[in-house]
Formats: structure tokens, sequence, C-alpha cells
């Protein structure tokens, strides 16, 4: 395969169509290239097309080791690529859960093998997610996956005195803790968004404020320990405010929103359809709008996918019984155009930011989330925001089929995404 491409009349960040050129996997030239001097370079028409960073997520569960059977290391990278992602992190809620030095490094290794995209696994804050007792958060960060993120996702670390541990001892290494924001007295057998809708359904509510109570506590415990906190799939429009106040207050927390969050709402529930269900759950139109507003003024500082893929038989099943998550990181890109760029609160370079730029400093990753420009590293995905395409979930490159966007018509399409120079997809297919 060809290790030199030139992009012909592609627009960087939606500026003026000018060329790219991608060789040994740098970028050696951006600006009009009339002889790239050499043999073996292949030229790819552009025309129309955006080209941004490489996307980095900093939310995918790839569920391996333990339930191959939803998804792999290998299944879970090849979707990320498909979806314009040169990077992802690896939730830590494996079984094994990753809570090891041996485990994550596993999962690394795995990442490399594959080969569709970096894969940088999260550490389990506690051992075995319980909420007991730290994990070896040290050994994970010295381990060759370099872990800097840690998180119980799936789980709250509710005990607030593990909380303010693991928020001091990341500091040596410069670690983030990532929580998942749930006050489990709270949300006991919650199934969705608490208002009239849940008492109309017969469903148990899940309150807003059991998000947010915790993630205003942790915004304190940040600022007492002076670390570094980042808080997962903010759901409701409180939260969008406890973070924006805590960060006029100079605390060091950043937040990130799902796509899922930005356009669908607890309505779907009406359906009892377990598509819709998802942990945080869907909220109201109010809350819907509150994300985009913080995610365009930077409250939220990125958009991560919560790919969360399950085999259809815990999809299959009446709304209680069913497991908690959507499938993400194909639609991602497309749901941003269609809730923040089209109606015009993000350009293309803001697209950069929170999807690219943004996630690979929270995640401390340095050869992602780097701009466009002569020197970097050649991790490039270029999209196609013209096009309309229905969803099909059968297209999809997930073990696991569960998309809330099936049937539906989204905009964009990515046409091809650069890892180092490397095509993993081209021509709108996976290499
Ligand atoms: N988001 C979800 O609904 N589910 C996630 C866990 C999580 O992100 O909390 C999963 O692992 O399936
Ligand atoms: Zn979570
Ligand atoms: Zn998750």
């Amino acid at each position: 395969m060809s290790t030199s491409y030139l992009i012909r009349n592609v627009s960087v960040l939606g500026g003026e169509p000018t060329d790219l050129h991608l060789r040994d996997g740098v970028v050696v030239a951006v600006g009009a290239v009339s002889d790239p001097g050499d043999g073996g370079v292949e030229t790819i028409d552009a025309t129309g097309l955006v080209a941004l960073p490489g996307l980095v997520d900093l939310h995918t569960h790839l569920r391996e080791p333990g339930r191959e059977d939803a998804e792999t290391v290998e299944s879970g990278t090849r979707a990320a690529a498909r979806g314009g992602f040169t990077a992802v992190h690896a939730m830590a809620n494996t079984e094994p859960v990753a809570d090891t030095a041996g485990v994550v490094e596993q999962v690394w290794r795995l990442g490399r093998e594959a080969g569709h995209c970096d894969v940088y696994p999260v550490g389990a804050v506690t051992v075995g997610l319980q909420g007991e007792r730290l994990a070896e958060l040290g050994a994970m960060a010295d381990s060759a996956a370099r872990v800097r993120v840690f998180s119980d996702d799936g789980k709250c670390v509710s005990d607030a005195v593990l909380m303010r541990r693991a928020l001091e001892y990341v500091k040596a290494f410069d670690g983030v803790v990532a929580q998942h924001a749930q006050e489990p007295r709270l949300t006991e057998g919650a199934q969705m968004n608490e208002g009239e809708l849940s008492g109309k359904l017969g469903l148990a509510g899940w309150p807003a404020v059991a998000e947010e109570a915790v993630i205003a506590r942790d915004c304190l415990l940040a600022e007492h320990v002076g670390s570094r906190l980042h808080v997962c799939h903010v759901s409701t429009a409180g939260s969008v405010q406890i973070v924006r106040e805590a960060k006029a207050r100079g605390v060091d927390v950043t937040a990130e929103a799902c796509p899922h969050h930005l356009i669908l709402t607890d309505e779907l529930a009406a359906t009892y359809d377990p598509i819709y269900k998802v942990n945080p759950p869907l909220r109201t139109r109010a809350d819907v709008e509150a994300l985009r507003a913080g995610l365009a003024d930077g409250t939220i500082d990125i958009v991560a996918t919560d790919h969360a893929p399950h085999p259809h038989e815990d999809k299959d099943c009446e709304w209680s019984a069913a497991a908690f998550g959507m499938l993400g990181l194909e639609t991602a890109l497309s749901i941003v155009q269609e809730t923040m760029v089209d109606p015009g609160l993000l350009d293309w370079a803001g697209v950069a930011e929170r999807m690219s730029y943004a996630p690979a400093r929270i995640g401390r990753v340095a050869d992602h989330g780097r701009p466009i420009e002569v020197g970097a590293p050649a991790n490039v995905v270029l999209y196609d925001p013209s096009v309309r395409r229905t969803v099909d979930p059968t297209e999809s490159a997930s073990l696991s089929r569960n998309t809330p966007y099936r049937g539906m018509e989204l905009p964009g399409r990515v046409v091809a995404t650069f890892l180092r120079g490397r095509p993993t997809v081209l021509a709108g297919a996976l290499v």
C-alpha cells in the first residue's frame, strides 16, 4: 500500500479548498502542491470534503476481555475507524475488570495488534469496580499502557473518601478521575428520567439530582485537593450549570456530552423499546438544549460516544430487564453535524476542538489531537457533510446492533480515515 497520499481540493477545518500531502506517517504539506516529487503517490480528489484531525474518543466500551460476544478490540476499533476515530479510550468495566497493570497491558496490546486505531486503556479506580479499595493506579500508570484516565464507569465512585483519595493519588502522574456521576441510593431500580412521563409509563424514575449532587460534590473535592476531575456523560441542564460555575471558580474540571443526549429525549421511552435505554437516561428537550448550549460555549469540553455494545439477547427483552447502553462510534460525527454544525452552534474548528484536541489533552495523549500542519502525525479524517444516509445497523462493524438511529436519515459520511498516514478507511470502506 502507498505511504504517500496527496489529497486534492480539501477543506481543512472548513477553510478554503487546498491540498494536503501525507507521507511516511506525517503531514508534509498543507497548501497548493504542484508536484509532490515522489512517484508512488496516490492522489485523492477531495472536492467537497472536510479534513479534520483524527477523532479521539475518551469513552468507548470495547468489552474485551470477557464479553467478546458483544464487541472485541478488533471489531470495536474497526467501528471507530469507520466513525473517523484514530484513538479511543477503552473503559475498564470488562471481565475481568481493567484494575491491574496486567489487564490494561493486555487491552493496549490487543489494540496495537488490531491496528485500526490506537487504544488507550482506562484503569479502574477501585478493585473490581466494587467501590471499596483503590485499584493499583500507580502500577497502571507506570505500565506499558501508560494509563492516565481512571474510571469506575458503569458505577459511581460514590464514597467521598475513596473519591478524594483517588483524586489525590492521580496527581502524582498527571492523571484524571473520570466520574460516572450517579448517586446510587437515589437511583435504586431507576429505569428512565424522572418526570411526569416516568409516572405515566410506570417506570422507576431517575432524578436529575442523582447526577447533579455527585458532580457538585466532586467539583468541591477536586477543588479541595487541587486535582483534575472529568465528568462522564453529562445529561442534565443542572449538571451543565454546576460545571459552568465550578469552571468560573477555577476548578480543574472537564466534562463530556454524548451524541445521544444531544439529540434524543425521554419521550422515546414511551415506545418501551429498550434500544432507548441508556445510563444516564435520555432526558427532556430542555436538557438537550442546555447540553447543546454548554457544548457550544465550552462548558462541556468534549463529545464522547459512550459506545456501549450489547448483544441482542440483552436488549431484546422487556424494558426493565434490558441492559443500559447504545452504540455510538459510527454515528457520532453525523449527530454532531446534525445537532451542532448545521444549526450554526459549532464550526468545524469547534468540532476539531471537542472531538479531537480536547479529548487528547484530557487523556494526555500526545500523538493525537494535533492540528493538521506540517510535521504533525498524519491522523486525519476526510468527511463529506453534503450527503445524507439512512442508518442500517447491519452495515455496522460492531458485533452488536443496538443503535438507536436505525432507519434514521443522518447527514454526512466518513470517506477516509488515516492513522499515521495509513488509511484505515478509504472510499467509505474499511481497508
Ligand atoms: N452507558 C450505558 O448505558 N452503559 C455502559 C456503562 C456506562 O457508561 O455507564 C455500559 O457499559 O454498557
Ligand atoms: Zn457511565
Ligand atoms: Zn460508559
